[in-house]
């Protein structure tokens, strides 16, 4: 799915002229994992969830969402456009990033009875984070102004991979104060890869309602019988066939650290706390003053009504 957003992006005519500031409010990239540190924890406590996570999986969806259009597919061509987007980053302020570490779950599973504490390999009171949201920004002309904003963490309430983009709400509005909700383009990594885009239609009848709906590409839907390759599988493939297309080159390297490398100093020098959160949670309810601060509206109010597989 990953390699899907080059495809996205450059093969549908859509999509490229409202892929920008104008258009764009914000993009959130998240990876949440079901797990904790799962006895790995005296490894994990040497880095955390930033270096683990943030700086390599994370920024590589991020280059390939920001990024011009290549002048071709070819791996050289797209690792260039890559580093520019890096190079058009400036590095991350801790004012702009909430950190958490889960806790126990009081009424869990023995699994989740544990928090990152519990684990002896971990040192008592460590402040490693094992959750992170961060907000990134492209100072260029297509992006100068859209929020960034960068999520993942261990022992979360699901495992989930994506790519939402989230678009501004439609001006001079004519229809009642806040029936028109915002549109978004979803691009699911994992699991059930899928891409929808939520948009307003009339609800049927004689009304003039609005309600949420969606365009939706469900792969198990639209490729029933077709095997796709888990990301390892792939990128194991790319080394037998010598394509370096998804591995990161020294450069790209070095400007994702440029980045993250003040903030980490600075974390770990002035020891920040993480906030606490439940093992099964959505994270620290800080994280979503934080989205919602640059510019990610929630409302709660969209249904998916999943398709009769009958019809
Ligand atoms: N083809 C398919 O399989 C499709 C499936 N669906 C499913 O429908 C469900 C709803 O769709 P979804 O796109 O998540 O839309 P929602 O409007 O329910 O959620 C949008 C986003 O808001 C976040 N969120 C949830 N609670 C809060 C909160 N209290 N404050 C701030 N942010 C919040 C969610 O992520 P988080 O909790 O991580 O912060 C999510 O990123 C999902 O389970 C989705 O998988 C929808 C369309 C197509
Ligand atoms: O590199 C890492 O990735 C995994 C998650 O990747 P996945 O493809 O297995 O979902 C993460 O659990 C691990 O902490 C990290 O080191």
């Amino acid at each position: 799915m990953v390699p899907n957003l080059m495809t996205l992006r450059f093969a549908n005519r859509i999509f490229s002229p409202i892929w920008n500031r104008d258009s764009i409010s914000s993009v959130v990239i998240s990876f949440k994992e079901p797990f904790g540190t799962q006895g790995r924890g005296g490894y994990f406590d040497q880095f955390g969830i930033i270096r683990d996570v943030m700086q390599n999986h994370l920024f590589q969806i991020l280059t390939l969402v920001a990024m011009e259009k290549p002048p071709s597919t070819a791996a050289e061509d797209i690792r260039n456009e890559k580093v520019k987007v890096l190079k058009s980053i400036p590095p991350i302020a801790v004012s702009d990033v909430v950190l958490g570490q889960y806790r126990g779950k009081k009424e869990g599973t023995d699994e989740e009875k544990q928090g990152y504490l519990d684990d002896p390999t971990v040192p008592a009171g460590s402040c490693t984070p094992t959750f992170a949201s961060a907000v990134v920004f492209v100072k260029n002309e297509r992006w100068d102004g859209v929020p960034f904003i960068l999520r993942c963490g261990k022992a979360l309430n699901e495992r989930k991979a994506e790519v939402r983009v989230q678009f501004k709400d439609v001006p001079g509005d004519i229809f009642p104060e806040g029936e028109a909700k915002r549109n978004e383009l979803v691009i699911r990594v994992q699991p059930n890869e899928a891409v929808y885009l939520k948009m307003m239609n009339k609800k049927p009848g004689m009304s003039f309602e609005c309600e949420e709906t969606e365009l939706d590409l469900t792969y198990g839907s639209r490729y029933r019988d077709v095997n796709l390759p888990d990301a390892y599988e792939r990128l194991i493939l790319d080394v037998f066939c010598g394509s370096q297309i998804h591995f990161v080159r020294s450069d790209e390297l070095a400007e994702a650290w440029r980045i993250f490398t003040p903030l980490l100093h600075e974390i770990d020098s002035a020891k920040i706390k993480p906030y606490s959160y439940d093992y099964g949670s959505r994270g620290p309810i800080e994280n979503d003053a934080l989205m919602a601060k640059y510019n990610f509206k929630y409302t709660g109010t969209y249904r998916w009504v999943k398709p009769d597989s009958n019809l």
